[in-house]
C-alpha cells in the first residue's frame, strides 16, 4: 500500500469522474500490453470483478484504521475500477446519474 499526499488537491468530482470515464472509454482502442485499463477492459472479467471486491475491502480496512488520506486513495482505486466496469458492461455515466437521480427525495 502506498498512499501518496504530494500533490493531491480538491477537484470537481463531475468534471473529473467524465474526464477519467472518457480515458477509459479511450483505452479501448490500446494494447492491453501497454494500459493496464485495456487489460481490465479485455482480461478474463473475473480479473476485474476481483479487484472490485479487493478495492472495496481495502476502503473497508482504511476505514477502520480512520486513515484518513489512506480512505481517500483506497476510495479511489475503487471508484477507478468501478468506472472500468462500467465501461466494459456499457453503462454510461449519465444512465448512473439517471439511476441515482430518480432516488433523490
Ligand atoms: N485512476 C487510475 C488508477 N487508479 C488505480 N489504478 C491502478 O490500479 C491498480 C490497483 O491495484 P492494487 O490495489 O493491487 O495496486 P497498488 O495500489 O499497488 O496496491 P495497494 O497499494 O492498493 O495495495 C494499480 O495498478 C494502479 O496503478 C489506476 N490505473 C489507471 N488510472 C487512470 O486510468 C488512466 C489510464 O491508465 P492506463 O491503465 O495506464 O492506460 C490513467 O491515466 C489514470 O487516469
Amino acid at each position: 500500500m502506498g498512499v501518496r499526499t504530494a500533490n493531491v488537491q480538491d477537484g470537481n468530482i463531475g468534471e473529473t469522474l467524465e474526464s477519467l470515464a472518457a480515458t477509459i472509454h479511450g483505452r479501448r482502442e490500446s494494447s492491453p500490453e501497454k494500459s493496464y485499463t485495456a487489460r481490465l477492459l479485455t482480461d478474463v472479467e473475473d480479473e476485474l470483478l476481483k479487484k472490485i471486491a479487493e478495492e472495496a475491502s481495502e476502503v473497508i480496512m482504511a476505514c477502520k484504521d480512520k486513515d484518513h488520506d489512506h480512505i481517500r486513495y483506497e476510495a479511489g482505486d475503487l471508484v477507478y475500477h468501478l468506472l472500468v466496469t462500467l465501461e466494459r458492461y456499457g453503462v454510461t455515466l449519465d444512465e448512473l446519474a439517471g439511476e441515482l437521480n430518480a432516488r433523490m427525495k
